[in-house]
């Protein structure tokens, strides 16, 4: 498969060795400042880039036809317009906040959990995410997919960051060292807590996932999620 990178940075880094490991090509490595992109010559296009850059990288490859697993987060208001350009061009498009198989798993663990405590008043759930001190967007992408499964599941209204608000999940977001990912969910009451955390330990389950769905994406063609290519019910 010949992969197009957009952004060649930490995980566009990851990316490659993962994508190499696996029998890939790396046709094309974009990153801020590229001007000239042959979108002819890859089959399918990776983002990992900026919360400002995403939404152009990712509709500009619909418009050539070229299928994308995008991985940035913080571009999430435009998401709906970028999947309109997808099905306009009958082009293909996975986003993940996420791609690790853990997290995936977590993500349903965190659902499951939600039903349980739904008519629980006594439990007062929060939510933690730590990552490393380079991150531009708070709270991370995969701690609002976290709260939206919660609140799917709940009596929560919504989240919100750093404030303590009724009925809204209060999420706290913490920036230390080079931390790649760490997630936790506290249900609290007056006797006692649950809690459940996944870790990452480093940035490679984030990639091989992505490529994973890359593989999975080819041929085809509409808006598809790490659920469809996990095969997870
Ligand atoms: N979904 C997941 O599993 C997952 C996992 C890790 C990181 N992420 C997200 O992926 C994104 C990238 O993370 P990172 O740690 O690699 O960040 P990074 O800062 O190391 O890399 C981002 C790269 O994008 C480049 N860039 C800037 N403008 C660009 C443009 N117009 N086109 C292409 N590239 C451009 C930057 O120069 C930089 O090299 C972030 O949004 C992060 O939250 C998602
Ligand atoms: O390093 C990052 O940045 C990460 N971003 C994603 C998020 O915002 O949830 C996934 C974890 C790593």
């Amino acid at each position: 498969m010949k992969i197009a990178l957009f952004g060649y940075g930490k995980m566009g880094q990851m990316l490659e060795k993962i994508g190499l490991s696996r029998g890939h090509q790396i046709v094309a490595k974009i990153d801020a400042g590229t001007s000239e992109i042959a979108y002819s010559d890859f089959d399918v296009a990776i983002d990992f880039s900026t919360p400002d850059a995403a939404f152009k990288n990712i509709t500009d490859c619909f418009k050539h036809g070229v299928p994308v697993i995008s991985g940035t987060t913080g571009w999430l208001s435009k998401i709906d317009e970028a999947k309109t350009i997808c099905k306009e061009n009958k082009s293909a498009f996975i986003y993940a906040s996420n791609f690790s198989l853990g997290v995936n798993i977590f993500f349903e663990l965190n659902k499951n959990l939600a039903q349980m405590m739904a008519n629980l008043e006594q439990y007062k759930v929060s939510l933690e995410e730590i990552h490393h001190t380079e991150k531009l967007d708070a709270p991370s992408g995969t701690a609002i997919t976290l709260a939206e499964g919660i609140i799917e599941n709940s009596l929560y209204s919504g989240w919100k960051l750093e404030e303590e608000v009724e009925n809204h999940i209060a999420i706290t977001s913490k920036r230390i060292g080079k931390v790649p990912g760490t997630h936790t969910i506290n249900y609290e009451s007056s006797v006692d807590a649950i809690e459940i955390k996944h870790t990452a330990h480093n940035r490679e389950g984030f990639a091989l996932g992505a490529i994973i769905a890359a593989e999975w994406i080819q041929s085809k063609e509409g808006i598809f999620s790490m659920k469809d290519v996990l095969n997870l019910t």
